[in-house]
């Protein structure tokens, strides 16, 4: 009997419901027990096995996963060998250098010889070289801001979102060093290729879908062209002549986060009837 396709999903953190959810909105059906780290997919030949959103890298280069859901900064840090097959528009962050806000360390320059605490020494490491610096990191695995005023660093590198976190530590951005989101991985040498692929098409549906909206409205003859111009649709709008021969019917894709936007300036060029509709799921 071949085996059944494996799936690593985070078991759990912030990733952990956010990756269930995207499964099962593309039609993979599991449920899982209580905190049982194992599920089957229904009707289909998949298991869902429940990981540390850290190991799933190196776990799915070494082949004891096909494809993986995790954070790009951590197949960052793994330095693991893998296909990123899918971003999933979820889970945006950016890596970077912080300092005291109030301090003498103003350039990459001067970490040099400092000690900077991260849970991204590979990372870390990496950037130094590219500015020629030497400095000692410090690996820890959390509570990464608080290590400056415990003494123990200099510097750190950590995940940023919004900020709030360094704020409250009294701590500023000294260097970006990548942005980051949640991705879909492969293990390169899978013997499941063709169902990875599959899984890929599903899970695409849904990030496209959840990233647009459908924009539906009339315009007047004389605005077509304009109008065209501000929704060109993904592929082109679709258009159609109203029983008034002067007005059309537009129907085009937007951008779920320019929809607010694009409605006001399709309103200004005289546009009427402009209805937003979320998509479930599609194909493109
Ligand atoms: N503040 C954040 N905003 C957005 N994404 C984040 C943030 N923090 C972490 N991430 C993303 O989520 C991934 C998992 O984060 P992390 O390992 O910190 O899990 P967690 O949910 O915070 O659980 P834990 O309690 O173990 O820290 C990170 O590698 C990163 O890709
Ligand atoms: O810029 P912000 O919006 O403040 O987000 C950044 C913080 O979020 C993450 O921590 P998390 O909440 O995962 O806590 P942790 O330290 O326990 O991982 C990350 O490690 C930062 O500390
Ligand atoms: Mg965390």
């Amino acid at each position: 009997m071949t085996e059944n396709l494996r799936i690593g999903v985070p078991s759990k953190g912030r990733l952990a419901e956010i990756s269930t959810a995207l499964l099962l909105e593309a039609g993979l059906r599991f449920r899982r027990q209580d905190r049982s780290l194992f599920a089957r997919v229904k009707e289909m030949p998949i298991d869902i096995t429940f990981l540390r959103t850290d190991d799933i890298p190196i776990l799915c280069a070494e082949g004891a996963i096909d494809l993986g859901i995790t954070g790009a900064d951590l197949v960052a840090e793994s330095g693991a060998e893998l296909n990123e097959r899918l971003s999933l528009g979820v889970g945006n962050c950016r890596l970077a250098v912080c300092v005291p806000a109030e301090g003498g360390i103003d350039s990459p320059k001067k970490l040099a010889g400092k000690r900077i605490a991260s849970s991204f020494p590979n990372v870390t490491q990496k950037y130094l070289a590219t500015h020629g610096v030497t400095a000692h990191t410090v690996k820890l695995t959390g509570s990464v801001e608080v290590m400056i005023a415990l003494g123990i660093a200099d510097a750190i590198v950590d995940l940023v979102e919004t900020g709030s976190t360094l704020a409250a530590n009294r701590l500023r951005i000294l260097d970006e060093i990548g942005s980051y989101e949640t991705v879909l991985i492969q293990n390169p040498q899978t013997n499941h290729q063709a169902l990875c692929d599959r899984v890929v098409r599903r899970l695409e549906g849904v990030v496209i879908a959840r990233a647009y909206s459908l924009l539906e409205y009339n315009v007047p003859a004389t605005k077509l062209a304009d109008v065209e111009q501000i929704t060109p649709g993904y592929n082109s709008p679709t258009v159609n002549q109203l029983e008034d021969k002067n007005w059309y019917s537009v129907r085009a894709m937007v951008k779920r986060s320019e929809v607010i936007g694009i409605m006001e300036q399709l309103e200004s060029l005289g546009a009427t009837a402009i209805l937003e509709t979320s998509i479930a799921n599609c194909r493109l």
